[in-house]
């Protein structure tokens, strides 16, 4: 099943809209390490937001409920999470309770793709056209979840993606020098990423939480 999704780790949640649930978890067929973690036609570029160095675009038109990808790293446990540093908090995500994914775009641009995302330009933007969900799927018996972006709504061929990344995300906004509205999201249907991958990449889920 899927449920709203913040980031990044350290901080609390916001009091979001749930998106629709869907109820059913997804049995994976196959569920093994792989570097196709997010759907095709997905480019790092300049961003078009002055000063947010790289984006993430988009070579094809994308519908709203559209899966993007897997937000994917290296999966720092809580106890761990002292040693993240600045830098790395810019690209860090809260995969579950115990566990933040950081994603390193420099040596796995590829698998780390979605951590190129940047904030909606603030003020006189239109605001995020992707947003956070957690994908849960069962394997032999275990539950597992993963930090995922969805399309929100539609977006031309070239256009550039931007989520909100949370109210957590304030103090690193502050080192960057921007600011951002508190964002409130629904998404309708929701494409199932099985559909979309080949295989589902195990390296990008943590334990679930109980
Ligand atoms: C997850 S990274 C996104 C990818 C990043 N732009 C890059 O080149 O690697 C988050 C960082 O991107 C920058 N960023 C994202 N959205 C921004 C915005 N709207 N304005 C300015 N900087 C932004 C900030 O430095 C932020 O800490």
């Amino acid at each position: 099943g899927y449920k709203e999704a913040s980031k990044p780790a350290s901080l609390e949640k916001e009091p979001a809209s749930k998106p629709e649930s869907q109820d059913q978890t997804p049995a994976v067929q196959d569920f093994r390490y792989s570097n196709v973690t997010s759907r095709e036609g997905l480019e790092a570029r300049p961003s078009s937001v002055p000063g947010a160095a790289i984006g993430l675009f988009t070579t094809k038109a994308l519908k709203a409920g559209d899966f993007l990808g897997f937000y994917c790293g290296r999966m720092v446990p809580v106890e761990k999470q002292d040693e993240v540093t600045d830098d790395e908090w810019k690209y860090a995500a809260a995969v579950t309770k115990r566990m933040t994914v950081v994603a390193d775009t420099i040596n796995y641009p590829e698998r780390d793709k979605m951590a190129l995302v940047n904030e909606a330009p603030y003020p006189g933007g239109k605001g995020p056209n992707v947003v956070a969900l957690t994908y849960d799927v069962l394997h032999q018996g275990q539950k597992f979840s993963a930090f995922t972006y969805f399309v929100l709504r539609g977006v031309k061929a070239d256009g550039e993606l931007f989520v909100y990344y949370g109210i957590g995300y304030d103090v690193v906004r502050k080192k960057a020098g921007y600011t951002q509205p508190v964002r409130f999201a629904r998404l309708g249907m929701k494409e199932n990423p099985q559909s979309v991958l080949e295989t589902i990449p195990s390296n990008c889920f943590a334990e679930a939480d109980s």
